[in-house]
């Protein structure tokens, strides 16, 4: 059937795992899940992707790469929780919340009147020429513009729609400002914009529109 079928049986709430429709009922924030290590543990794996989007391996060293990370996957799978559960999204204190598949951001301001973020897109994260793909920037600008939204809203929003106008190239392995803010809202509706810039040259710009969520919304 449908996704969304299947999203709202696969995120109800339990006890240990309390939350409201598809997100979390609070913006849930922690430092210890995964440990001490954990955020050593994501930044390895981010360079391990950084090497394969460039390696070129012969067959026998794919091979063998092929077996090692089949021995980490089944290491992995002793472990796995619920998205409720898992650091990656919640862990404050590391690079995009611990958040493997973001392009890794600090936030350097975050409050009611928008966010403030250093970002840098990684090696993995090549477009073409040497510069970041433009799905990767719409990433960067979807989960800082939500969290414009939901730091103004004081709940969760989800995006209905998203437009970036890229401006010029967004380059990798740079540490580059992306702003989001709450330029206007109307009951639910948050319109949010945001720029990229390194340093002074304005990389992207993002219009787009977050929508917050009533409790037990999916
Ligand atoms: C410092 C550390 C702090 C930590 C703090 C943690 C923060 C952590 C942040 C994480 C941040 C992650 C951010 C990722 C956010 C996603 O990526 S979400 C995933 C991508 N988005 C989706 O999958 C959404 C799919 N669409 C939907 O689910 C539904 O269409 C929506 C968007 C929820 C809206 O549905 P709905 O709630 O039923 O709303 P609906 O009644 O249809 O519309 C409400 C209003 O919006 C308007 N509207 C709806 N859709 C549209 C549209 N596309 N265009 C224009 N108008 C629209 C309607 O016309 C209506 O307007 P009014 O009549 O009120 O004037």
């Amino acid at each position: 059937m449908t996704g969304a079928t299947e999203q709202q049986s696969s995120t109800e709430a339990s006890e240990t795992s309390p939350h409201q429709g598809g997100f979390r009922a609070d913006f849930e924030v922690t430092t210890e899940r995964g440990g001490p290590s954990y955020g050593e543990m994501v930044e390895q794996v981010r360079t391990f992707m950084d090497k394969v989007r460039y390696a070129s391996p012969t067959p026998e060293l794919a091979d063998e790469v092929i077996e090692d990370l089949k021995k980490l996957n089944a290491k992995l799978d002793t472990t796995l929780v619920d998205e409720w559960t898992s650091p990656s999204g919640t862990r404050i204190d590391l690079p995009s919340r611990g958040n493997i598949t973001l392009p890794p951001y600090e936030v350097r301001n975050g409050g009611p009147e928008g966010v403030d973020a250093e970002v840098i897109f990684r090696r993995f994260h090549l477009g073409g020429n040497g510069v970041a793909h433009g799905g990767h920037v719409a990433v960067a600008f979807d989960d800082l513009g939500g969290m414009a939204a939901a730091l103004r809203a004081g709940r969760p929003a989800r995006t209905a729609y998203l437009t970036v106008n890229y401006r010029s190239l967004t380059p990798l392995e740079t540490p580059l400002v992306l702003r989001t803010w709450v330029h206007e809202h109307d009951g639910r509706k948050n319109f949010v914009r945001g720029t990229l810039h390194d340093g002074d040259r304005l990389c992207a710009e993002m219009d787009a529109l977050f929508i917050e969520l009533r409790p037990g919304q999916a």
